[in-house]
């Protein structure tokens, strides 16, 4: 039986995958980082330097009339891959294969519950700075309330304020960062997390079969996985084409489930034939992204899509994002199924809980936290 430590900090977060051991803290210099809620208080017109992304960065935002029905990310109906419907599990297959995001309706979680979540996590944002402050995200730490992925002074921000907790296995909880206000808060948390873990499970079932694998192959290969949750509050803007609500990045888990609180503007962009595609929210529905594991797993025949989020010049929005992983023991790599001499290996060996340790003390950029498992191919050029 292996002890673990109940982790704080993100160095603490990933137990030294050999012994299980945690790994001493590093101080991480990042400087000032404002407050963006507090900062929209004042209502200022220009936004304080470390906002304003270079030209190559800035977004271009939602444009009316919105992008024509073929950009339309693709919709799956939970209730038919509940029935076993063979021609939902392949639409989920196109799905992952040429979109790397879909749209889940009717994925049979209680809309009561998803309201009460969305109520809860504004109370929450809403609260004044000081509750909030009471539980922090430390310098260099993905967990609390703050901004996270920011490790040095000069690294531009993000327009978002984020509040994020460990959830499963047991060790990643730091109880001291679970809020006692608002009320039910946590509780909320825990009944929620529940249907988003079975609903992973439930949708890597069905990937699994629509990749002619077995339907248990992930939930057996991922032991006891990791969970997380993090709500993302974007303040409005007064100048949203120089800011990103958030950085362009790739998830590093194998399946990423957002909520879109209701009534929000359009703020998830995401990459596709190198353009900025805006995703419209269907109402009541759950938008899905593959992460890097599932893309390592297929030998990248399923890609993890880079994403970004922007802010909006007068309505604020809020997600609430699960992250679903593999436990940090798990070796991973391209499955045997995926690799042929036409589809050579593209990525090594490695260990979930070392790649985690990699992604969480690495900016947001791109897909370039998944450089650390690509096996590097010689430039004949
Ligand atoms: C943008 O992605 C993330 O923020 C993220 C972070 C997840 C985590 C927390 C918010 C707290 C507990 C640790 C954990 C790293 C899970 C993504 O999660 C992915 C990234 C990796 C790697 C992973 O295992 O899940
Ligand atoms: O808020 C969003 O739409 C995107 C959130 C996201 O990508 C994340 O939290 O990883
Ligand atoms: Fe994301």
């Amino acid at each position: 039986m292996i002890h673990v430590p109940i982790m704080h900090n993100y160095y603490e977060l990933c137990p030294d995958s050999v012994s299980m051991a945690p790994v001493p803290n590093s101080p991480v210099k990042v400087g000032h980082i404002d407050d963006v809620q507090e900062l929209r208080k004042t209502k200022p017109r220009t936004v304080p330097q470390r906002f304003v992304r270079d030209m190559t960065e800035r977004p271009t935002l939602p444009t009316t009339p919105l992008p024509p029905p073929d950009t339309h990310m693709p919709v799956i109906d939970f209730s038919k891959l509940s029935k076993g419907n063979k021609d939902e599990i392949f639409n989920l297959a196109t799905a992952c294969q040429e979109w790397g995001f879909f749209q889940v309706i009717n994925h049979e979680i209680d809309l009561n519950l998803l309201e009460r979540i969305e109520n809860l996590s504004r109370e929450f944002f809403m609260l004044p700075l000081e509750e909030k402050q009471k539980y922090p995200m430390a310098p260099g730490t993905v967990q609390g309330y703050g901004q996270a992925f920011v490790f040095s002074e000069d690294q531009k921000l993000d327009w978002c304020n984020m509040f994020a907790l460990g959830l499963e296995p047991e060790y990643l909880r730091n109880p001291n960062l679970w809020p006692k206000t608002p009320e039910r808060f946590s509780e909320t948390v825990e009944e929620y997390s529940r249907e988003i873990r079975k609903l992973c499970y439930n949708l890597l079932k069905d990937i699994a079969l629509g990749l002619d694998l077995k339907g248990d192959v992930f939930e057996k290969m991922f032991g006891v996985s990791v969970q997380a949750i993090r709500m993302n509050y974007y303040p409005p803007c007064s100048r949203p084409d120089l800011v990103l609500g958030l950085s362009p990045h790739s998830d590093g888990s194998a399946l990423t489930v957002l909520q879109q609180a209701k009534g929000g503007p359009v703020g998830l962009q995401i990459l596709k034939n190198n353009t900025w595609l805006p995703i419209q929210p269907i109402p009541n529905a759950l938008v899905i992204n593959i992460g890097d594991t599932i893309e390592v797993l297929t030998n990248g025949k399923y890609r993890s899509v880079e994403h970004r989020a922007v802010a909006h010049e007068e309505k604020d929005r809020l997600s609430i994002v699960t992250f679903f992983a593999p436990s940090y023991e798990v070796e991973l790599g391209p499955m045997p199924e995926f690799v042929d001499e036409n589809h050579p290996c593209m990525y090594r060996r490695y260990n979930h809980g070392e790649y985690s340790k990699h992604y969480v003390t690495n900016k947001l950029q791109g897909k370039k936290t998944l450089d650390f498992a690509k096996i590097q191919t010689k430039n004949t050029d």
